[in-house]
């Protein structure tokens, strides 16, 4: 069976999306997943993302990341199925409903409200999230943010000096997180910027973390760490602008882009 796929990033970050809305596909696992998101045998991506029809929006998206895990957010995805979409939307996804509107480049997106009560993270127990009493080598005091997905953020002087292929896997399976976590190490570098690398839960070191940046930005504001309600988020891939809305909402803009559009035969993977 021939499937469409389009091959998709935003700011690096990539996936590999398959349009079921109008035509249904066989039901995905994990192991179609990782062999699609192989970039040595598959088509190669960090997250598949599969768009499907849905009752209370315009439609569902689902996430997968490159190790098979479905997930419930995907900041930078969200803005590629945007700008694919074509017109603003609501969409449905395992994290709750959000909100696209395709830009001239890419999208705005409305991730909703953010979450900082340890049994939402969710974390094994009770612990302020503000700044965690944990540490692993080094990194220190994290703070932690649920933005549809667990987001766990490490402020330090130095975010290119941390050995994140080496600590990120560590801290993503530590038994304190039950549904495991995305790491993200940030540095504050002015008023309103700040610079991020992220250990993507399921996926590992990526070019850029939409959700990531969202959950930064907020902890970074809760902190006092940057002026205003607002920041200018600095990945490898390039920039995300994201905002903790005074009706606490976190909203984020940047950009997305069609890289290909191919088919590939589902015997080969499933
Ligand atoms: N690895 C993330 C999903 C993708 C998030 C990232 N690609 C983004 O743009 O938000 C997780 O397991 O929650």
């Amino acid at each position: 069976m021939r499937v469409p796929f389009i091959k998709m990033h935003g700011l690096g970050n990539d996936f590999v999306v398959l349009d079921a809305r109008s035509e249904a596909l066989p039901p995905i696992g994990p192991a179609t997943v990782a062999a699609l998101a192989d970039r040595r045998t598959g088509i190669g991506c960090d997250q598949l993302i599969l768009l499907e029809p849905a009752d209370t929006a315009d439609f569902r998206m689902r996430i997968f990341n490159s190790d098979g895990s479905e997930v419930e957010a995907c900041g930078n995805a969200s803005r590629a199925v945007a700008l694919l979409h074509g017109r603003a939307a609501q969409v449905e996804t395992a994290g709750g409903l959000i909100a696209v509107e395709p830009t001239g480049c890419g999208a705005r997106i409305d991730m909703g409200v953010p979450r900082f009560e340890w049994d939402a993270l969710p974390l094994a127990y009770a612990m302020d999230t503000l700044s965690m009493p944990v540490g692993w080598d080094g990194l220190e005091a994290p703070a932690a943010v649920n933005v549809g997905n667990p987001h766990v953020v490490f402020f330090v002087p130095d975010a290119e000096g941390v050995p994140l292929d080496r600590l990120g896997p560590e801290i993503e399976r530590d038994p304190l997180f039950p549904e495991r976590v995305n790491v993200n190490v940030a540095q504050v570098t002015g008023p309103a910027s700040l610079h991020l690398r992220v250990w993507e839960r399921g996926a590992g070191l990526t070019r850029a973390c939409g959700t990531g940046a969202c959950a930064t930005t907020v902890a970074a504001i809760r902190r006092g760490l940057i002026e205003g309600r607002a920041a200018t988020v600095h990945l490898p891939g390039g920039p995300l602008e994201i905002e903790w809305s005074a009706d606490n909402r976190v909203l984020m803009t940047g950009p997305a882009a069609e890289s290909f559009r191919g088919t590939f035969d589902w015997g080969d993977f499933a």
